[in-house]
């Protein structure tokens, strides 16, 4: 029996189907079913996901529950497909299956094999002039280095340096022409490296400094180092977490007394506003061109305020009240399992009043001096200094919240690295409002966590 909206299956199916309610699987009946093409028979079984839940009519249909794997057989039409579901063989809804599901589970699978570190893409980016002229064209950053490297030029006499991960060998050259080590190792795994070796001819330093192509934690030095130097820091301090690279490096070629450079670095929070961000991706849909589209503004928080938004620049008026160091990391001292998790506190009195659109993150990292009682040179990203390529990091509230001044803001923030995807972290916060009123004490906590980026 097939029931009426089949009229349309072709004859192939009333003949298997009929064979399937003779109680012969589908495997069985190929060896009777002469089909009009052979490769429909051999078409390899392809895994689908139910879309949505289904209640199939007549005994030839199946029913299924979202979520549900199908194998589908074949597909005789575009709207019902042949497919198999815990044993049961029937007709299926073709609208109500979704392949991309499936797809993406086999994706994931091969996603597995994928290298965790994504080394592939990461140093192939860096292989690129594109982000190296970025870094390059950042003077804040460029100059720190070039700082640090200038007022330690005496100290630096006669000192082995590694350069760990010097892209086009920057501060490499600038140890080379502004001091005299005996010797600096400037180690880079992308293929930048067979170019920076150039740079080093072009500008006469081959005397001192060598280049290492390869990765920091798999290359051989023939010494032990005085000095690791590296510009490592991510966005939001870690992610790339390339500073995990440059502890191995540290326990493995620093000498004892050696010096980390930078040698501190510090993660500092704000409770912000940002009111043209807000403008521009949620108040939009209030009333483009005089309609209402605020039912699309779940969509945008969804896509523009789960993720952190990266090169973020705050004005210092952005600033709800003076922002909080709340991590602070000894580059001597920390430990690569310390990067699993890092956490932080932060208690804000807000001095005005405002909109709580979010917090803005950024670091400043300290280099100190080989000389005791030397300068520290600092590079702060933060919003009082000079913008860098980095800018800062916003995390944006699911919905704004007036404060006003006298309110407090506390809680915390948690750095968990992605135990899979091991230059990825999710960043977590959670906070409570403080409001005091004559009348009321009020609070309000709230929590969100943002993915950056897996
Ligand atoms: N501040 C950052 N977020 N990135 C800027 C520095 C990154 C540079 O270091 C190189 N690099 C990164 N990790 C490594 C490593 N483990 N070994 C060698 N070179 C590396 C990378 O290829 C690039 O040239």
């Amino acid at each position: 029996y097939i029931s009426s909206e089949f009229t349309d299956a072709p004859s192939y199916f009333v003949k298997r189907f009929n064979l399937f309610l003779s109680g012969k699987t589908a495997g069985e009946s190929k060896s009777d079913m002469q089909t009009e093409n052979e490769e429909e028979e051999d078409a390899s079984v392809e895994e689908y996901v139910a879309l949505t839940n289904y209640t199939g009519s007549g005994s030839d249909q199946l029913s299924f529950s979202s979520g549900d794997t199908l194998l589908v057989h074949s597909k005789p039409s575009s709207e019902w497909w042949w497919a198999e579901l815990k044993g049961d063989i029937g007709y299926v809804p073709a609208s109500y299956l979704r392949q991309d599901a499936a797809a993406a589970a086999a994706e994931e699978e091969e996603e597995e094999d994928e290298d965790p570190w994504q080394d592939e893409e990461y140093f192939g980016s860096y292989g690129k002039l594109r982000l190296h002229l970025e870094m390059l064209s950042d003077k804040s950053r460029t100059e720190a280095y070039r700082q640090v490297i200038l007022s330690n030029s005496a100290s630096l006499r006669n000192k082995v340096v590694i350069d760990l991960g010097c892209g086009t060998g920057i501060i490499s050259l600038f140890c080379a022409q502004l001091a005299q080590p005996s010797e600096v190792f400037a180690v880079e795994a992308s293929s930048m490296a067979e170019y920076t070796r150039q740079l080093v001819k072009q500008n006469g330093c081959e005397a001192v400094v060598t280049v290492l192509q390869g990765r920091a934690e798999e290359i051989e030095l023939p010494e032990r180092v005085d000095v690791l130097v590296s510009e490592w820091m991510g966005n939001c301090l870690l992610f790339e977490f390339m500073v995990e690279s440059v502890l191995v490096a540290r326990d493995r070629w620093l000498k004892e007394g050696g010096v980390m450079w930078p040698s501190s670095a510090t993660l500092t929070l704000v409770p912000c506003q940002a009111n043209s961000y807000y403008a521009e991706k949620m108040a939009f849909w209030e009333q483009p061109y005089g309609l209402d589209f605020t039912p699309l503004q779940p969509l945008a928080q969804q896509e523009f305020f789960t993720k952190p938004k990266f090169s973020h620049l705050i004005e210092p008026d952005d600033c709800l009240t003076t922002p909080c160091d709340v991590l602070c990391l000894d580059m001597y001292t920390l430990q690569v399992k310390d990067l699993e998790e890092i956490k932080g506190q932060f208690h804000f009195c807000l001095e005005k009043s405002g909109v709580f659109h979010g917090f803005t993150a950024w670091f400043t990292v300290h280099f100190e001096s080989l000389e005791t009682g030397g300068a520290t040179v600092e590079l702060n990203t933060g919003p009082n200094s000079e913008p860098t390529h980095w800018k800062q990091t916003l995390f944006m509230l699911d919905r704004p919240v007036s404060v006003f001044a006298g309110d407090s803001i506390s809680g915390n923030i948690l750095l968990r690295r992605n135990s899979v995807w091991r230059r990825h972290m999710t960043v977590t916060l959670h906070w409570s409002i403080n409001s005091s009123t004559e009348e009321t004490d009020t609070t309000q906590v709230g929590t969100k966590s943002f993915p950056m980026w897996r």
